[in-house]
């Protein structure tokens, strides 16, 4: 029966509590009666927010138990969870068990939040492709989905389709590859790894689709339509932390069901005008290079391992020579140093849309401005403890408000962070400041632009020769570049020289497309002169690359930081906040 009116109410119970319950078009919302209390209980629910009515009394869970009886419904909704300072991102499932005076008002009211929800979820998702790697993280993305995720999939009328990945790369190349109609969007069930597959499937099918060359830095790349979902399952979980606040299952599952929807800038990296790779939260040269080359060898770890080698790449205290050049961002939009946080809703994403993809006529469809004038390029060059560009803010656990903590997620812009040579204390002083709110660019050695494309190069004399692809560069021990040209030491014996072996058909996390193995071998010689880039926790097989920003490429199942969340408030420490810390609306 289809149901017209979306006006409904009756009285109703929760527990022995008497209620009277509203439903109207776009709430849901429960008042007590008792004329008799001061203050009367009211809940109201946005339908944007309500998930799902199941007959009888029902829990989902943590396991799926079912009490029939003829005159209890039970609805679902999305709970904001509040933590000790107010609240932090963190969803959970909202369920209560009302109960009616009868079966007909029963079915009455499930039939009328059913038909509110369809007509309300137009823009929420039906069908969805999975993607779980068994090896992400901890290892536990196949128990997580099945016992967290998939439970709610159902109980709000999704279907899934689940792939369990055998091998890297297997879900990229299904997204490139296979027959995707009728899919609202994919998911990944892992970590930046996995969302890294999925993100280079979506970009990659869509430019085919659109006849696009992704290799030419210049050309502007068509948007992508297929929303992306990430349960976070991995070691950093960056991508996951830094869009929806938390790296938690449930609260991303709820975000993919409700349809939310959040704009992403994506970094193009090319070398030689070749695609090279896609990133999102960092491409860096140096010590976030070195501490993903040196984890490599310690996979087994699990997430400790970029601690462990986070210290000893920090002990072997080395700097690499380079030459930038940035293109800036206009600066009178915003800042990476104008302490602002962006939160969902924000002011300066949604000025970008516009900016981004101007509305050419009448019809609401977006077409995408190539019309801005690039600008003049600016250079620098000297040693360098690490160079590192970042699409967003880049938080996760480790670091909560991020590499660059006034990032954008959508604004068509880059941070360039450069963080010159310097004693070991003062690197030490850096990085420490990621964990707090110290603001770490207020460093004499550290310098942070807002670009919107770089370009690294080495010294003269050092350049990469252009076969240098991959397994053809093979360095042993003994023939490591610094022990050659006599560079300045490395401190202790624990230097480490790198030998460039092509991969072994081993499965592993590593780039196992494109890729050179990266391995270290003890030697007790200077350290090496040129470092590695990491683009995501890839390394990336060349040094000399070009990175292009590209303004809201690609789009998730998230809303941004909602206020409150990033577990610690943005003042404090050297951050001052002189009165324009609230650009989000
Ligand atoms: C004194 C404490 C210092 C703590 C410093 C914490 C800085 C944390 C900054 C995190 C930045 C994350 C950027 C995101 C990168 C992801 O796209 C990528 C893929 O998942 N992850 C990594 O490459 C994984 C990169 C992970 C890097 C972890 C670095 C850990 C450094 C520890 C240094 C300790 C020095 C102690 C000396 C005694
Ligand atoms: N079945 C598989 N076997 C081996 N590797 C896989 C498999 N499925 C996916 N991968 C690869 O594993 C890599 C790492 O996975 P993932 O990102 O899920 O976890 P992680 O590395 O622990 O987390 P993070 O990326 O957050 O540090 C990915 O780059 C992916 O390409
Ligand atoms: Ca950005």
């Amino acid at each position: 029966m289809e149901i017209d009116s979306e006006w409904f109410e009756s009285d109703l119970w929760v527990g022995k509590e008497q209620y009277r319950a509203v439903l109207n078009e776009l709430y849901f919302s429960w008042t007590e009666i008792d004329k008799k209390k001061r203050e009367r209980k009211s809940v109201s629910v946005p339908l944007s927010e309500f998930i799902g009515v199941e007959e009888g009394r029902v829990e989902i869970l943590p396991q799926r138990k079912v009490e029939e009886t003829e005159r209890h419904f039970t609805v679902f909704t999305v709970k904001r969870s509040r933590g000790g300072r107010g609240s932090t991102g963190l969803w959970t499932v909202g369920r209560t068990q009302f109960c009616c005076n009868g079966q007909d008002l029963r079915d009455h009211w499930v039939r009328h939040l059913r038909t509110a929800l369809r007509k309300h979820g137009a823009s929420r998702p039906r069908r969805l492709l999975v993607f779980i790697n068994p090896f992400g993280g901890k290892q536990r993305g196949r128990q997580i989905y099945q016992s967290l995720v998939a439970p709610l999939f159902e109980l709000a009328g999704i279907s899934a389709h689940v792939v369990v990945t055998e091998k890297a790369n297997q879900a990229r190349d299904h997204i490139l590859k296979k027959d995707l109609t009728g899919f609202d969007g994919v998911v990944c069930v892992g970590g930046d790894g996995m969302f890294s597959e999925l993100l280079h499937g979506v970009i990659g099918r869509t430019q085919q689709e659109a006849g696009l060359s992704e290799h030419d830095p210049a050309v502007t790349l068509q948007p992508c339509n297929l929303h992306i979902g990430i349960i976070p399952a991995g070691s950093t979980d960056c991508v996951c932390f830094a869009t929806v606040g938390v790296n938690d299952p449930v609260t991303s599952t709820l975000h993919i069901i409700i349809g939310d929807s959040q704009p992403l800038d994506v970094c193009s990296v090319h070398h030689l005008n070749k695609l090279v790779r896609y990133s999102v939260s960092l491409v860096g040269y140096g010590f976030y290079g070195d501490v993903l080359a040196e984890s490599e060898r310690h996979r087994w770890m699990g997430p400790l391992r970029y601690d462990y080698s986070g210290c000893l790449v920090y002990l072997s205290n080395r700097s690499y020579a380079g030459m930038v050049h940035f293109l800036p961002a206009d600066p009178q939009l915003s800042s990476p140093r104008d302490n602002t946080r962006c939160l969902s809703g924000c002011r300066v994403c949604s000025e970008s849309t516009e900016r981004l993809f101007p509305q050419s006529d009448s019809s609401s469809q977006y077409s995408q401005d190539s019309s801005q004038s690039e600008g003049e390029w600016v250079s620098t060059e000297g040693r360098f403890r690490c160079v590192s560009l970042t699409c967003m803010s880049s938080s996760c656990p480790r670091s909560p408000l991020g590499l660059s903590p006034s990032a954008h997620l959508a604004d068509g812009t880059g941070d360039l962070i450069l963080v010159r040579d310097t004693h070991p204390l003062g690197f030490l002083t850096y990085l420490h400041r990621h964990t707090t709110t110290e603001d770490q660019f207020d460093l004499p050695f550290v310098e942070v632009h807002r670009v919107k494309a770089v370009r690294f190069s080495l010294p003269p004399g050092e350049e990469e020769s252009e076969g240098e692809e991959e397994g053809e560069k093979v360095m042993e021990g003994g023939d490591c570049k610094a022990e050659q040209e006599g560079e300045r030491g490395g401190g202790a014996c624990r230097s480490i020289s790198r030998q460039y072996l092509t991969s072994g058909g081993k499965q592993r996390g590593i780039n196992n497309h494109k890729k050179r193995d990266f391995l270290c071998v003890p030697c007790c010689s200077r350290a090496p002169s040129v470092s590695v880039w990491n683009c995501d926790g890839e390394i990336l097989p060349y040094t000399e690359i070009l990175c292009r920003v590209h303004g809201q490429l690609v789009r998730l199942f998230a809303r941004g930081i909602e206020d409150g969340a990033g577990t610690r408030p943005f003042t404090g420490g050297n951050r001052k906040c002189k009165g324009r810390c609230v650009l989000h609306t």
